[in-house]
């Protein structure tokens, strides 16, 4: 049996829109077992999403290896679909890596990092999913470039997943078509400073630039009312570092551990419609594991 296991991913970190994201400690776990006649596809989703070739997986990998043999595939996740985790990217990783293995075609670690990201759009979810911790990334057309981004050690992610969803789809065609030039430097130059704070171990400030994104917020905050009542909580604690997850409606706020407890029980006491955990960050990305019988 081979075992390929995907981290979550949360993307944008704020003002890196399309270009930042980490790797989380919740997994989609693929197996892959026995060669069939046709795919079979087992798994915990509603049943409404395909047991066949036509499951998604499947169908990622078919793109890459279209001759690929059917097999029986077990998918577990604890990623929630269209949440703003990178459930898609994961599950789109899982596929390609399958197609890579199983067909034996030795893509190299940037040759799928650049299908995936063709196949996503943006590598923000992609990248980091792939090689684990944080990444920031631009992808030209043919290629990504990539380079790691210094997340410190002493936080958790408290993230907050509403219940509901949020299309990936939607959130994008709430986004605006232009911006002026004077904005987008400022927008920019709020990036380039919080990788800057970062690398320099600047968390205070790192934390204070994470909500000052603005590319993707503003326009998309109506369609996330718990990001404004997060941020208020966590700012009558003294403490910022929350931004929406990837596309949203996810909401998380990066919080050194010693004040996690503390953020997560005023949060509790708040009653928002959802589900708070604390996270880790995932440090491994894509790992395959093969167990002879
Ligand atoms: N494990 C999976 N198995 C099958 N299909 C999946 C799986 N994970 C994601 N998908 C597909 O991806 C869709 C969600 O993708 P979408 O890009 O909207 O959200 P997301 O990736 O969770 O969020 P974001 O990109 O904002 O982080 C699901 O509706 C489903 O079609
Ligand atoms: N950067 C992407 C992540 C979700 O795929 C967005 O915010 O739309």
């Amino acid at each position: 049996m081979i075992t390929i296991k995907v981290p979550a991913t949360s993307a944008n970190i704020g003002p890196g829109f399309d270009s930042l994201g980490v790797a989380l400690q919740l997994y989609l776990t693929l197996e892959i077992h026995e060669k069939t006649t046709h795919w079979i596809v087992d798994h915990d989703f509603n049943d409404d999403m395909p047991h066949d070739e036509n499951h998604f997986i499947v169908q990622k990998a078919l793109l890459l290896a279209p001759q690929l043999a059917p097999h029986h595939i077990i998918v577990k996740s604890d990623i929630p679909l269209a949440r703003g985790l990178g459930s898609s990217s994961s599950a789109l990783l899982a596929g390609l890596a399958m197609a890579n293995t199983i067909d034996h075609l030795s893509l190299s670690d940037d040759a799928i990092l650049a299908f995936a990201t063709k196949l996503e759009g943006h590598p923000d979810n992609v990248a980091p999913a792939l090689f684990g911790g944080g990444i920031s990334a631009y992808y030209d057309g043919l290629k990504v470039y990539h380079a790691p981004l210094k997340i410190p050690e002493n936080v958790d992610f408290v993230t907050f997943i509403p219940n509901y969803e949020l299309l990936t789809s939607e959130a994008r065609a709430a986004l605006p078509t232009t911006l002026s030039f004077k904005q987008s430097v400022a927008a920019s130059a709020i990036s380039n400073t919080l990788i800057a704070a970062l690398n320099a171990d600047n968390f205070d400030t790192a934390s204070s630039l994470i909500e000052q994104d603005q590319f993707h917020e503003l326009s998309r905050a109506k369609l996330v009312p718990q990001l404004a009542v997060i941020r208020q909580v966590a700012h009558q604690l003294g403490i910022t570092g929350t931004y929406l997850s990837g596309a949203g409606p996810t909401v998380v706020t990066i919080v050194p551990k010693d004040r996690v407890t503390t953020l997560l029980t005023a949060l509790t006491a708040a009653n928002l419609p959802g589900n708070l955990y604390r996270l880790e960050q995932d440090v491994s990305g894509l790992t395959i594991t093969k167990e002879e019988k």
